[in-house]
């Protein structure tokens, strides 16, 4: 165990809150909430706050986890650094027993009061972020994220799951439309702080591979996201609300995964190309998740 330092405060409610990564869980959870009301049944409002409330404390304890398990890298980052246990506010075994507590009642509290399906995936996501990408994966290959983020699209099957006890097409399509998200979310914020994860000797693809073949790589996951975007209305499984709002954001980040990919930096552009997709790219999907909902409830 690491003593927090006897030179700053103890830790606080603010310092649990930070474990969560709070700022993130924002759009995890909102895909989760749309996965559940897309869905073809309504949910007790209760009860979809509970399963909400579920996958809120599931991520949040994958959060934590993942900051005890990392907090060597953590504090090596400047992105990071000022986290509760790098920054020394807190001991790792708080750390662990709130992740670990955290995560056990998040599952229990989806099993006991929504399903077994629900409860499952839940318990899946969580397992996959902490031991698959963050143990295992994140300090060995620069196909950490591709493999290791499908972690954050398993919740809007969970949301789905939670309303419907099942899983169909249309949430399987969103789990993989959030999974190709992934790659070019991160690696165009992987392009701008690359030498945070170079110092931290994490095997990131430009700190291995070089700025050209990730913006190769940003390009081609690019395609498949696009596909798998709008698949969901030329497939019958949403209306035109969706079809029409995916399409046009789609197009938006398609332009702008080209000008990263082609490094085209007008000299009229205030930010650098991969700054700007990484910033839509967090807008992308909440509007396009919103469409989805709208979608279902408005046409
Ligand atoms: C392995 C997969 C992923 C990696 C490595 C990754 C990494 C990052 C990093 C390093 C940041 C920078 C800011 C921060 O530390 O808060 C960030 C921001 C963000 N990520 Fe991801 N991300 C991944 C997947 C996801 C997923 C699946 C979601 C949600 C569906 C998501 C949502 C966000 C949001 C909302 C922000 C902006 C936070 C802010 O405003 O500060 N990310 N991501
Ligand atoms: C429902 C459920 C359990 C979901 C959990 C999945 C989850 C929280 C996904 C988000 C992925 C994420 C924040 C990666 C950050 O990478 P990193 O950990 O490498 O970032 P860092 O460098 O900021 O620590």
């Amino acid at each position: 165990m690491t003593p927090a330092s006897p030179l700053l405060p103890p830790a606080d409610w603010r310092d649990f809150l930070a474990l969560t990564k709070p700022r993130v869980l924002t759009l995890v959870v909102f895909t989760g909430l749309c996965g559940m009301l897309a869905a073809p049944v309504t949910i007790h409002p209760v009860l979809g706050f509970t399963a909400i409330l579920c996958i809120a404390l599931g991520a949040g304890a994958a959060g934590a986890l993942n900051q005890w398990y990392e907090a060597d890298i953590d504090a090596v980052m400047k992105r990071t650094m000022g986290r509760p246990l790098p920054a020394g506010r807190m001991d790792r075994q708080s750390a662990l027993h709130f992740g670990v507590g955290l995560g056990a009642f998040s599952v229990i509290l989806m099993g006991l009061a929504l399903n077994v399906a629900a409860a499952a995936i839940l318990t899946i996501s969580i397992l996959f972020y902490v031991l698959i990408y963050t143990v295992w994966l994140k300090r060995r290959t620069p196909q950490n994220i591709v493999i290791g983020g499908a972690a954050g699209a398993f919740p809007p099957l969970i949301g789905w799951a939670a309303a419907t006890g099942d899983v169909a097409l249309l949430p399987l399509l969103l789990f993989m439309f959030v999974f190709l998200w992934t790659p070019p979310h991160f690696w165009a914020l992987a392009l701008f702080v690359k030498t945070d994860y170079a110092n931290a000797g994490v095997p990131m693809l430009p700190v291995v591979a070089g700025e050209k073949v990730t913006r190769h790589q940003i390009g081609l996951y690019t395609i498949p996201m696009a596909i798998v975007a709008v698949a969901p209305w030329p497939l019958g499984l949403t209306g035109a609300i969706y079809g029409v709002v995916s399409s046009v954001m789609t197009a938006w980040f398609g332009v702008l995964a080209w000008r990263v990919a082609r490094r085209t930096t007008a000299a009229e552009d205030k930010m650098l190309p991969e700054k700007a997709l990484f910033k839509f790219s967090v807008l992308y999907l909440f509007v396009v998740f919103g469409a989805l909902v709208a979608d279902r409830w408005i046409a």
